[in-house]
């Protein structure tokens, strides 16, 4: 059962310079558990995802990554904290000019201190864990934009994250092969007991993966609902809500 807090977001206030994005944000991640980052366009999904990897300093307030603060932590305490997350970054982001083995070669290489026949055994491994067994020579351009995705997610879960963060993960897909994708994530959490965040505005992969969630609202400058998206959908009498989770385009 996913009990224990993974991520706790306490009072996050947001902004760009003195630009306010999101302010007191309040919300913990369990481990284990799929969570859901949602709103309409340009309400700051991103950027919180970006303050949850690190990448942002917060405005105010704090974000605890397994319980430590990552921002009064020492930076090599705050390093070790981030290289325990995986990034699935909106397109993928795959070197173009080197094959998927090399692709998932350079964090292995970089961050590990194993030989080359146990990083290309991990290579095969991760390749086969999302369905691409045997491509480990294939250029990303030779292969199709759901494949990459998945090659994209190998990449993300080499180093054996323990919480994996999604933006946008099928942006550009097709319905058959955001549905793969879906499938995959929940497979992944499953086997690799990874915690999972995802910004998405998919309902369909809202509504297949969703643990949990919660709602930015870019008027009100803060979260707005909370809760397993089904259940949001059933009791929110919030219009803003309701019309985000019953839209049909
Ligand atoms: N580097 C930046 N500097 C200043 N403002 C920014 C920057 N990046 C984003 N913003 C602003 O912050 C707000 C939130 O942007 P963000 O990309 O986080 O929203 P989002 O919910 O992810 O949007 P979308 O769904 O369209 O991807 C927007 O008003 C955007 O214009």
């Amino acid at each position: 059962m996913a009990t224990q807090a993974h991520l706790d977001i306490r009072n996050l206030t947001m902004a760009y310079g003195d630009a306010v994005i999101q302010e007191n944000l309040n919300f913990t991640v369990k481990r284990g558990e799929i969570f859901v980052i949602m709103g309409g366009s340009g309400c700051g999904k991103s950027t919180l995802l970006r303050h949850l990897i690190g990448l942002m300093t917060p405005y105010e307030g704090q974000i605890l990554l397994d319980g430590t603060d990552l921002w009064q932590a020492s930076q090599e305490e705050r390093n070790q904290l981030i290289s325990r997350c995986g990034v699935l970054y909106q397109g993928g982001a795959l070197w173009s000019s080197m094959t998927l083995a090399e692709n998932l070669e350079v964090p292995l290489k970089e961050y590990t201190t194993l030989s080359n026949k146990q990083i290309s055994e991990v290579i095969s491994y991760k390749l086969a864990l999302v369905g691409l067994a045997g491509f480990e020579d294939y250029y990303p351009s030779e292969i199709s934009g759901g494949m990459q995705k998945r090659a994209g997610l190998a990449r993300a879960i080499a180093l054996d994250p323990d919480i994996l963060f999604f933006d946008e993960p099928s942006a550009g897909l097709d319905p058959i092969s955001s549905r793969l994708l879906d499938d995959l994530i929940l497979q992944l959490r499953d086997s690799l007991g990874a915690t999972v965040v995802i910004v998405t505005h998919e309902l369909a992969s809202i509504f297949t993966v969703g643990d949990n969630s919660i709602f930015l609202d870019p008027d009100a400058k803060t979260s707005i609902a909370s809760g397993a998206p089904k259940e949001l959908l059933e009791t929110s009498t919030d219009p803003r809500v309701r019309k985000f989770l019953t839209r049909t385009t």
